[in-house]
């Protein structure tokens, strides 16, 4: 019988009429099987302990947790009771009290038969099943941390005899973790206690996450002990080996690392959670040895003291009762943090001087000049392959300019990569992250990479997702975002320590209006607050909508350069563009497009 014969019936007493449909469509109704059989068992003269075991047979399918079955079934295949095997009589129960006298058509009868009751206990087995088994006891001293419980389960991790991990997941790392983490501490509040991993996740994923949380962990004692000694110093062949006395954040590049080993371009880890955590467009000759911003900015102890320090004020920890939305941003954002004079003569917060890249013997910029006074909404602008990924790289960091210089608020972003960087939230082209990590769990690591105490990446965390419309996604593993919800989120994740200079590559591409227009007010709250944003996009409406500043790319040469109102003139900004960029290709010779195969 079709499941909708019963539609007024919960899914699982239809599901349990189907799944015993065979034991129960042989059953007699049940008010006159009962006495006709019963009459019959005493005719038949059978032995009462016969009868009594039969009965306790039915009583116990009777109480089976499928409940009992719908009557109209029975009603329906019923046969007379006296043609029937010896089978027992079944208990009276309110159902087949009610039971039709004669077979009605199910789907009218099954509503007003079918009396749903108290629902049945439920079985034993199943009650066990889940049942949440209790935590595994702490150590009195120390409240319950999700995190370190994590790491302390990748002690034994097999991945952690990698070689790169070794120093890390010391035990002396953990044991200064535990120390740094006060009772009254908010500790990784903002960590999923069980990360929920994607469904193809294999035996290792688990681990992976721990390490990965352990990383931040490690991070986090920086607080602790603040380290002295750079990621290259600390990864390079003068320290080969990190002593358990150097401070915890010391030896997270030693996992994270990637240096003269890159031997290809475009160097991806997909597996981002296991040992390398690095890698966005490493080139062969321009191996860079702090090679993504935030693992740089998190780990280079120089700089961590010229980190936004006063995020970690009790006040900033405080819960925040911000506005929803951008309001809520516009603390994040804090002027304080961002601003800087503006006027003649005040240092850009960007400069780009003869940048020139080489990949192998393609020249993908070709002698760049840009300066972007702190405070702009700067637009990149160009045809594809023009060079502008290439050059948002360079600045971030993540690719080594073969020629030129850069500098970030007038620090040399070559000399002084990690100082340059930590002012810097980039959204990296191509949507690389630790994407087996909850949005929830990369926005703390983002954020604790950063220097931020747990307590403000989670206010942050939720001042961001309520912006950029996370908050329900928070929960899921960022593999399972779309890609405008992996833009947003790697978004916020670029933001979340309220940086001076956002570098954002190609931005609004796969985000919805609704979101642009939200992420653009977000930008431009940041921009009013003194922040600097250079981003490259095709949308000339936009550019010429939110920009103040543009620079038109093509073939690594900037052909225009400054305001809106400068670089396009009488024209749009798009016929500028287009203009600049050679016209419109020669869509001559596609006739064939027209006639169509079938
Ligand atoms: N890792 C690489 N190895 C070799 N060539 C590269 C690499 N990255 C970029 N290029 C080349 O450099 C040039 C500029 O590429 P880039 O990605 O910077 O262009 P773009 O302006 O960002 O293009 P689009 O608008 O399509 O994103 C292109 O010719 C490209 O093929």
């Amino acid at each position: 019988m079709p499941q909708d014969a019963y539609p007024d019936e919960p899914d699982s007493v239809v599901e349990g009429a189907r799944s015993d449909s065979g034991r129960i469509t042989d059953l007699p109704p049940k008010p006159r099987i009962s006495a006709a059989v019963a009459a019959e068992v005493a005719e038949a003269k059978e032995g009462s302990a016969d009868e009594a075991s039969v009965s306790e047979e039915e009583s116990d399918h009777v109480s089976a947790p499928d409940g009992p079955p719908p009557p109209a079934k029975k009603a329906a295949t019923s046969t007379p009771p006296r043609k029937r095997a010896p089978r027992p009589p079944r208990p009276t129960t309110a159902n087949s009290a009610k039971a039709p006298a004669k077979p009605r058509r199910p789907r009218a009868t099954t509503p007003k038969v079918v009396d749903p009751g108290p629902p049945p206990p439920l079985p034993a087995d199943l009650a066990a099943g889940i049942v949440v088994p209790p935590r595994p006891p702490l150590p009195e001293s120390v409240p319950p941390d999700p995190v370190a419980e994590a790491v302390a389960a990748s002690a034994d991790a097999p991945v952690q005899e990698s070689a790169d991990l070794d120093v890390t997941m010391d035990s002396d790392v953990l044991e200064r973790e535990a120390d740094a983490h006060s009772p009254a501490e908010p500790d990784s509040a903002v960590v999923e206690p069980d990360p929920p991993l994607v469904e193809d996740a294999g035996d290792a994923e688990p681990d992976n996450v721990a390490i990965i949380e352990g990383l931040v962990v490690a991070a986090q004692t920086a607080d602790v002990e603040p380290p002295t000694e750079s990621v290259a110093e600390t990864a390079g062949a003068e320290h080969p080996s990190v002593g358990a006395d150097v401070a915890a954040v010391d030896t997270v590049p030693t996992v994270d690392v990637v240096t003269e080993d890159v031997v290809t371009e475009d160097v991806v880890t997909e597996d981002v959670v296991t040992a390398d955590v690095v890698t966005e467009d490493v080139v062969t000759e321009d191996v860079v040895t702090e090679d993504v911003a935030i693992e740089d900015a998190a780990i280079d102890g120089v700089t961590i003291e010229d980190a936004p320090i006063e995020d970690l004020s009790p006040e900033a920890s405080a819960p925040r009762a911000a506005g929803e939305g951008v309001a809520a941003l516009a603390m994040v954002f804090d002027a304080e943090h961002i601003s800087e004079p503006l006027g003649e003569g005040a240092t850009p917060a960007l400069a780009v001087r003869g940048v020139t890249k080489f990949f192998g013997e393609t020249r993908a910029v070709d002698g760049i000049d840009l300066t972007v006074p702190a405070g702009t909404f700067y637009g990149l602008v160009g045809p594809n392959g023009a060079g502008k990924t290439t050059t948002l790289s360079m600045i971030a960091g993540l690719l080594r300019p073969t020629r030129g210089t850069i500098t970030v608020n007038g620090i040399d972003a070559t000399d002084r990569s990690g100082a340059a960087k930590r002012m810097m939230g980039v959204l990296p082209d191509r949507l690389r992250t630790f994407d087996r990590l909850t949005g929830r769990q990369l926005l703390y690591y983002y954020g604790v990479l950063r220097g931020l105490s747990p307590a403000v990446v989670e206010s942050r965390t939720a001042d961001l997702a309520r912006a950029f419309d996370l908050t329900d996604a928070l929960g899921r593993v960022v593999s399972d975002y779309s890609a405008g919800m992996t833009k947003k989120v790697m978004l916020a994740g670029a933001m979340i320590h309220s940086p001076r200079l956002l570098v954002l590559d190609e931005p609004f591409e796969a985000v919805d209006p609704v979101s642009s227009a939200i992420i653009l007010d977000i930008l431009g709250t940041y921009v009013a607050h003194g922040g600097t944003v250079v981003l490259s996009s095709h949308g000339m409406d936009l550019v010429e909508r939110v920009c103040s500043r543009v620079a038109v790319i093509v073939a690594g040469q900037v052909l225009a350069e400054g305001t809106i109102d400068e670089v396009r003139g009488e024209l749009t900004l798009e016929q500028r563009f287009i203009e600049l960029a050679g016209g419109l290709s020669d869509v001559e010779g596609l006739e064939w497009l027209h006639t169509f195969s079938d």
